[in-house]
């Protein structure tokens, strides 16, 4: 499974739990090791080299994801461009799961985990912070940004988290979305991360303000791209559609905006699936194989039991993705 990956993502590999494992704990000095993990994580050929990593929480089912550019370790600084014009420089990103982060030296994750990301590096979590900030100065990185792919229901954040941590951290949400946050992103815009980036595309319907974070479309950028979706598509499932201003209607349309043969990772998964496709997913996603009227009935449906946390965790993550102080909640 890890050689067809290594093969089939040229600038983004996956390593496998045991081998991060093994790295982390070596007993060399830091430029060693990253050195030995950018040779493990990439092609030669090339001058761009995306470290990747896919983390779990396994409580909520969620992943958070840490991107960076490891080609340069050193550089400082990360630049966020409003549509086509740079507004400013950010060293990081993390995102959430629905987390995304991107982080410095160049490393972006989304607490994709995002929602992405810890889901965040992108989408973190808050129960895995610890150890997916353990894994940031492992890799000897600077974490810049956490990156959310949306307000999560299911679990709280670990943006308030990271930022209490680390001050200089940035958290990154859509403004779409309500939520408070340091950088308030729309569709168009660019995260980018050393010679990599981020292209931010509208996908609502899960939430109102769902975004994924698209690798980046050019020159020197990882083939296939990548897109941390958050919720708005799982592996064999798509995000359920009615709470927080979600809508059936959108969501399918806002899943076949995305660029078929995409590597797809999302926020959850409940089976124990990793990536797919949205072409993948068009074949054999027993819902997104039927027609839009088929879909909404479908997730009329549903009938799944509310979050357990939303309570908690929807005015938690309101707040939580911006440095406050004064909550309780994170
Ligand atoms: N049982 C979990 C919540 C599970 C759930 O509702 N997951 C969401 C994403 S997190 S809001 C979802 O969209 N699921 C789609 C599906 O088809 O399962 C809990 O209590 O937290």
């Amino acid at each position: 499974m890890l050689r067809f990956r290594l093969l089939s993502v040229p600038f983004a590999s996956v390593l496998s739990p045991k081998a991060q494992i093994t790295s982390s704990s070596l007993a060399i000095p830091k430029s060693r090791l990253r050195s030995q993990m950018e040779s493990a994580y990439t092609t030669s050929s090339h001058p761009s080299k995306l470290l990747f990593r896919q983390l779990f929480e396994k409580e909520s089912s969620t992943y958070t994801y840490l991107l960076a550019d490891a080609s340069h370790p050193d550089k400082p600084a990360l630049k966020y461009s409003k549509g086509s014009s740079a507004v400013g420089r950010v060293a990081i990103v993390l995102c959430e799961s629905a987390r995304i982060t991107v982080q410095g030296n160049e490393l972006l994750s989304i607490y994709l985990l995002m929602e992405y990301m810890y889901m965040q590096l992108v989408d973190p979590v808050d129960k895995t912070i610890d150890r997916d900030l353990s894994l940031v100065k492992d890799l000897g990185l600077k974490l810049i940004y956490a990156i959310n792919t949306h307000v999560h229901a299911d679990h709280v954040t670990g943006t308030g988290l990271i930022k209490s941590k680390l001050p200089g951290v940035k958290s990154v949400i859509s403004k779409a979305s309500n939520a408070k946050a340091d950088l308030l992103i729309e569709p168009g815009d660019k995260i980018q991360f050393g010679d990599l980036f981020l292209e931010v595309r509208a996908t609502p319907g899960h939430t109102l303000g769902c975004i994924t974070y698209v690798t980046g479309d050019g020159p020197n950028q990882p083939q296939p791209r990548m897109a941390f979706t958050g919720d708005a598509l799982l592996v064999r499932g798509c995000g359920r559609t009615d709470f927080q201003g979600g809508s059936s209607e959108q969501l399918y349309k806002s899943i076949f905006t995305l660029p078929k043969d995409t590597f797809l990772y999302p926020a959850h998964d409940y089976k124990g699936f990793t990536v797919t496709t949205v072409g993948e997913e068009m074949l054999y996603n027993p819902r997104l194989t039927k027609d839009e009227e088929t879909f909404k009935n479908i997730m009329a449906n549903l009938n799944l039991s509310y979050p357990k946390m939303i309570d908690v965790a929807v005015p938690a993550n309101m707040a939580c993705g911006f440095q406050d102080t004064s909550s309780k909640m994170c």
